[in-house]
């Protein structure tokens, strides 16, 4: 549905040439919910606005639905964008107009007649649970309920591609929830496609099939979310996925820890989270072990299990039982500190 191709974006300031997007190649399947990662400065925005061209690449293709925006008039662009929805961390709604209206501008904007707004915009502010709040304006409104006005205003045309700058980052974490169950069934019963940038992985977590990690302007790093917290390669990635799942010893434990043996970080993938490797482990092999911390999340209905581990008894024997472990394809690694 979207295809980037060598998409490079450079901003010309006072101080010289600065690189938004360098070299960026990225491909968002129909009905994918696309995830961008990085922190402040990676170029997530960047990309984002250039799917649109919001920002006009400085080289590169940008194909939507088969279309090379690129190549488009300005009459043509116009058309081609009400294709492309998007939605902003700060909602940008009109303060002076009604919840009403400011889903009707976007219609209003696309040349919709009077008779087909009416119904049309009702039948967005059902969808988005805002039906009782047509007359309000949007100082009247929650920051969840004016995030639910920005969405129904970038549905009205129909559009097949939701571009998401920062949804949830201006709100609570209930109301993150709730924006994101929303997202997420308008994927499923519209079959949008969504494109989506943040810096929380936990959003990621929860909605985004496939993800793309920023740094400097690059992709660094992409995959399904799955595969990218259960098999981080690069540093940074590593960082985002670890502050998602990353549970720190209580120091009490650490300090109680048995100078012998060892304590180490366990990842059970795939049906590897289901079976008793643990159990079937410490009958294979005389060591103990003494599970200290540890969950497993589900990552859309696969499950990823971490456990800490503290492993006594012989030096050899703990080899062999973290052997055990890699060898059942847990990923193990021990931790040294508990920085
Ligand atoms: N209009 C602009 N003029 C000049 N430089 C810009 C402009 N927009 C972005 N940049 C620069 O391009 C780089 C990428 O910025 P961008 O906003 O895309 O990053 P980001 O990952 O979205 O950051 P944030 O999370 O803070 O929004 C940064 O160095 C930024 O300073």
């Amino acid at each position: 549905m979207i295809k980037l191709t060598h998409l490079h974006k450079e901003y010309r300031t006072k101080k010289g040439t600065v690189i938004g997007v360098d070299n960026v190649n990225l491909t968002v399947h129909k009905g994918a919910i696309y995830g961008i990662v990085g922190y402040s400065g990676a170029g997530k925005s960047s990309v984002l606005r250039c799917i649109n061209l919001l920002e006009r690449p400085t080289s590169g293709e940008v194909l939507v639905d088969g279309v090379n925006l690129m190549s488009l008039s300005t009459s043509e662009l116009r058309l081609a964008r009400q294709k492309i929805g998007m939605i902003f961390q700060h909602f940008h709604l009109i303060s002076s107009k009604t919840v009403f209206d400011n889903v009707a501008f976007a219609l209003k904007a696309a040349g919709k007649p009077a008779s087909v707004i009416g119904q049309r915009v009702q039948e967005l502010l059902q969808l988005v649970g805002l039906a009782d709040k047509a007359d309000n304006y949007p100082a009247q409104l929650s920051g969840g309920q004016k995030q639910r006005v920005g969405i129904a205003r970038a549905l009205a045309n129909d559009p097949q591609v939701l571009l998401c700058d920062e949804p949830t980052s201006a709100l609570d974490p209930m109301t993150t929830q709730s924006i994101l169950t929303l997202l997420r069934e308008i994927n499923q019963t519209l079959g949008l496609t969504i494109v989506l940038i943040t810096h929380e992985m936990d959003v990621v977590k929860d909605l985004c099939h496939q993800v793309a990690i920023m740094n400097n302007g690059k992709v660094i790093e992409e995959g399904s979310v799955y595969d990218i917290f259960a098999n981080p390669e690069q540093p940074l990635t590593k960082e985002f996925v670890q502050n998602s799942l990353e549970f720190k010893l209580p120091q009490k434990l650490w300090d109680k820890r048995d100078p012998n043996g060892k304590i180490v970080k366990v990842m059970f993938k795939n049906e590897a989270a289901e079976q008793a490797i643990i159990y079937e482990m410490l009958k294979a092999i005389p060591v103990k072990a003494n599970i200290i911390h540890g969950k497993i999340d589900y990552i859309g209905d696969k499950p990823l299990g971490m456990f800490i581990m503290e492993v006594t008894g012989d030096i050899h024997e703990i080899e062999h039982a973290l052997k055990f472990l890699v060898d059942q394809s847990c990923g193990v690694e021990e931790v040294v500190t508990n920085e």
